[in-house]
């Protein structure tokens, strides 16, 4: 491993090499968007490359497709796939519940779509993400361009009537300009602080005229593999209502390390 990957780094990278081991040969696989997804779609490159593991990606943002492609996957479009065996993704925070927030990379709805056609979905994360209520990180809402500052003020409108601790919204940007994602909308980010009711928001938010999804996984996700800088992984299976603690042995990824050398 390259003395210079941060503990946060072994950490998303012992998550993302634990997860790649629930991948069987002949799987659809969902590959999620951000920087530790991208840990484990270089793990499952690596395995495709190495030991001839047989699956095709249908990857949640250009992003992902470039890399996925770079490291040898198949990648195909959703409706090609149309149902998918399983779906590894990142997210910015989680919750006992395993509901999420993701959008911070600006690819939720495409993540949203994958996830929820997937028979699994299994988040890896380390262990900053977890949070006791969600909504200290902002919550991303896609919307479209057409209108959006209105679309804004319906939101601004609508959170009056929900439990949350803050109000402010600002649109997402990429330098000066309004940040344009993969279906070619904006995002509204949604500074909360605390989201009491999540379910009841990612409805009322979608009811919206020109809000084309939010950041919020309710009842999507099955699994959290949470990652340590030492190797250690826990495994949080909300089906089962099982906790696993293991250990992810690094020295026996030396090849992916040294793709990055
Ligand atoms: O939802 C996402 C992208 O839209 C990511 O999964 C989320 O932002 C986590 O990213 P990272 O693994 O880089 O912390």
């Amino acid at each position: 491993m390259p003395a210079e990957l941060s503990p946060i780094d072994k950490a998303k990278f012992a998550a993302a090499r634990r997860a790649v081991d629930f991948v069987e040969d002949g799987m659809k696989v969902g590959l999620g968007t951000g920087s530790t997804a991208a840990w484990m779609v270089r793990c499952l490159g690596e395995l495709v490359r190495e030991e001839g593991l047989r699956i095709t990606g249908v990857p949640t943002s250009s992003r992902t497709a470039d890399l996925a492609r770079q490291v040898g996957i198949p990648v195909v479009g959703l409706d090609e796939a149309k149902w998918l065996d399983l779906t590894i993704d990142g997210a910015d925070e989680f919750d006992g519940e395993l509901n999420l927030i993701k959008g911070g990379g600006g690819a939720l709805l495409q993540e949203k779509i994958v996830a929820t056609a997937s028979d699994r979905m299994i988040v890896i994360s380390d262990a900053s993400k977890e949070v006791v209520s969600l909504g200290a990180f902002p919550l991303p809402v896609e919307v479209v361009p057409f209108g959006w500052q209105t679309t804004r003020a319906l939101i601004e409108e609508m959170l009056i009537s929900v439990e949350v601790l803050g109000r402010q919204t600002t649109l997402r940007l990429n330098g000066s300009q309004p940040y344009i994602t993969d279906e070619g909308n904006h995002i509204v980010d949604l500074h909360l602080n605390r989201i009491s009711n999540p379910r009841q928001l990612a409805m009322a938010l979608n009811q919206i005229p020109g809000v084309v999804e939010n950041g919020l996984f309710i009842d999507i996700c099955d699994m959290v593999i949470i990652g340590g800088p030492d190797g250690a992984v826990e495994l949080r299976d909300i089906n089962a209502g099982s906790v696993t603690q293991e250990r992810i042995d690094f020295a026996e990824d030396a090849n992916i390390f040294a793709d990055l050398d």
